[in-house]
């Protein structure tokens, strides 16, 4: 489990340096800055038992949500179930079924990102169906450091465009998510 953690570390930060080039940023821009000196990153192993139960809520094995972080690396067992909704502020909803891709990662842009880019990149909304079969999936929430500050980065504001949102230091918004959705069942 550690070394699948590191190698997924590994992949998630050549993703994250990646998009600091797609975003006319010095690769190594998020390492400067300190987001992955002792990352909050975390896995979290997913188990979705087969039977439909008064707990689904509904018909849900993950009800409809942005990951909090910057990007999230999720593998499936490749039962379907999860589904995306693309415009998000958009109603009514339209989902579509994420399908398995064999030794590919599904990436979820987390909220944090969307912040850093002031929305040019969007947090993905999805939710998990109870489909009534056993499902398993390992996701790998890729989270920086505590103290990191996220602020709308240079390249993604001007005067057309001004930060829609405050900065915010990585630790108190992941608190903050977590106790509004706990508060909030
Ligand atoms: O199990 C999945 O496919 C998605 C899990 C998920 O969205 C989450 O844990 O945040
Ligand atoms: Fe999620």
């Amino acid at each position: 489990m550690e070394s699948y953690y590191e190698k997924v570390l590994m992949v998630g930060k050549r993703l994250i340096s990646l998009i600091a080039l797609a975003l006319n940023l010095d690769d190594q821009f998020f390492e400067k800055i300190g987001a992955f000196h002792s990352p909050m990153s975390f896995l979290r192993l997913i188990h979705y038992p087969g039977e439909l139960s008064a707990s689904d809520n509904g018909n849900f094995g993950a009800s409809a949500h942005s990951d909090y972080g910057m990007v999230t690396l999720l593998v499936t067992d490749g039962v379907p179930g999860l589904q995306i909704c693309r415009e998000k502020d958009k109603h009514p909803q339209h989902w579509e079924d994420v399908h398995h891709v064999d030794g590919a990662f599904i990436v979820n842009v987390g909220d944090l990102l969307e912040r850093w880019t002031n929305c040019l990149f969007r947090s993905t909304l999805h939710r998990v169906l109870a489909v009534g079969q056993e499902r398993y999936s390992v996701a790998f929430f890729c989270d920086p450091h505590y103290d990191c500050v996220v602020e709308c980065l240079e390249s993604c504001c001007g005067e057309t465009s001004p930060p829609r949102f405050p900065p915010i230091r990585c630790g108190d918004h992941l608190e903050e998510r977590i106790r509004t959705s706990y508060a909030s069942k």
